[in-house]
């Protein structure tokens, strides 16, 4: 079957269905077939493979997974684009459509009748205000995938990826790295879209870690501590942590750092991690006797 990612496929798309592409549900389809050749190999896509597609528009990439996959689920809000998948892909077998929201799906009742069997891959190029917070809803609430690979905005690709004691490292990236081992498959120009969008993109193959990678005594402290650390940026950790939700006072900050090892003066963007994680052990534990 020919790929449906060239510019004439969308017009005829456009003409036929008197189609118009919708700026606030962030439709900029992607025209550029070496992209999704790249997406599948930086997937890893196997034909046992399950899917979950978040955004499929005219089923570019869905045709691609449904060739590829066991399995594929895609879920589209926009009611224009029901038809249009029926003509384009609707002949798979493997294939279910959903029109719905994914921000008003119930992800329980969709996993429990479409991905018992196994965990899936959610494979999604959203508009971009909706796709930190999928992905931090999909971690945050251990929705069962195996892994994310999703098109986004390549400076918040950076930010997952970020090291400490860089300008882009921040509370987003010990988290996302907290939760999986992030890698980039691809940077994808804006010429590659139709229409063409005012940022460049990445695609991120976020891997869902079967462990933590630290050992905590709270998490929600964890969470809060980084929330903190990161929320005033050019405060010390001193002033950060005693000024935020943890509710600490100085002192109570002081015996928490002084118990981790860790410089009054230090910021927050110098901590790796394993830091965060000592840190926050700690002030779980001076919050317990105080
Ligand atoms: C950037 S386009 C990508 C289309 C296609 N996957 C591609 O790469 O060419 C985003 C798609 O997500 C859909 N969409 C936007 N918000 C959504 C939501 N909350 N739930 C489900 N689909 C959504 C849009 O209608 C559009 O089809």
């Amino acid at each position: 079957m020919d790929r449906l990612t060239s510019p004439r496929t969308i017009k005829y798309i456009m003409e036929k269905y008197g189609f118009r592409f919708s700026k606030s549900l962030g439709q900029n389809f992607i025209i550029d077939s070496n992209v999704l050749d790249r997406i599948i190999d930086g997937s890893e896509l196997s034909e046992t493979d399950h899917i979950l597609e978040i955004g499929p528009g005219i089923g570019v990439m869905t045709q691609v997974l449904c060739e590829n996959c066991e399995k594929v689920v895609a879920v589209e809000i926009d009611s224009a684009l029901i038809p249009v998948l029926e003509e384009t892909v609707g002949a798979f077998e493997n294939l279910k459509v959903i029109h719905n929201d994914v921000l008003k799906l119930d992800l329980k009742a969709l996993f429990e009748s479409e991905f018992r069997a196994k965990k899936p891959k959610l494979i999604a190029n959203l508009p971009y205000y909706v796709t930190t917070p999928i992905i931090m809803k999909f971690l945050e609430e251990r929705v069962p995938v195996s892994d994310l690979i999703v098109m986004i905005q390549k400076e918040v690709a950076d930010r997952m990826m970020a090291v400490p004691s860089t300008k882009a490292y921040g509370a987003l990236s010990v988290a996302v790295q907290y939760f999986t081992e992030p890698s980039i498959v691809t940077t994808v120009s804006r010429g590659s879209f139709m229409p063409m969008p005012n940022v460049d993109s990445s695609v991120i193959r976020l891997k869902v870690r079967a462990n933590p990678p630290v050992i905590l005594e709270s998490e929600a402290i964890f969470f809060k501590t980084i929330k903190d650390a990161f929320g005033k940026r050019r405060k010390t950790l001193l002033n950060a942590l005693s000024s935020g939700i943890l509710g600490m006072n100085k002192d109570q900050v002081r015996t928490a750092l002084a118990a981790s090892g860790l410089s009054e003066n230090l910021r927050g963007e110098a901590l790796d991690i394993d830091q965060f994680a000592t840190l926050s052990n700690e002030i779980f534990k001076v919050m317990k006797t105080n």
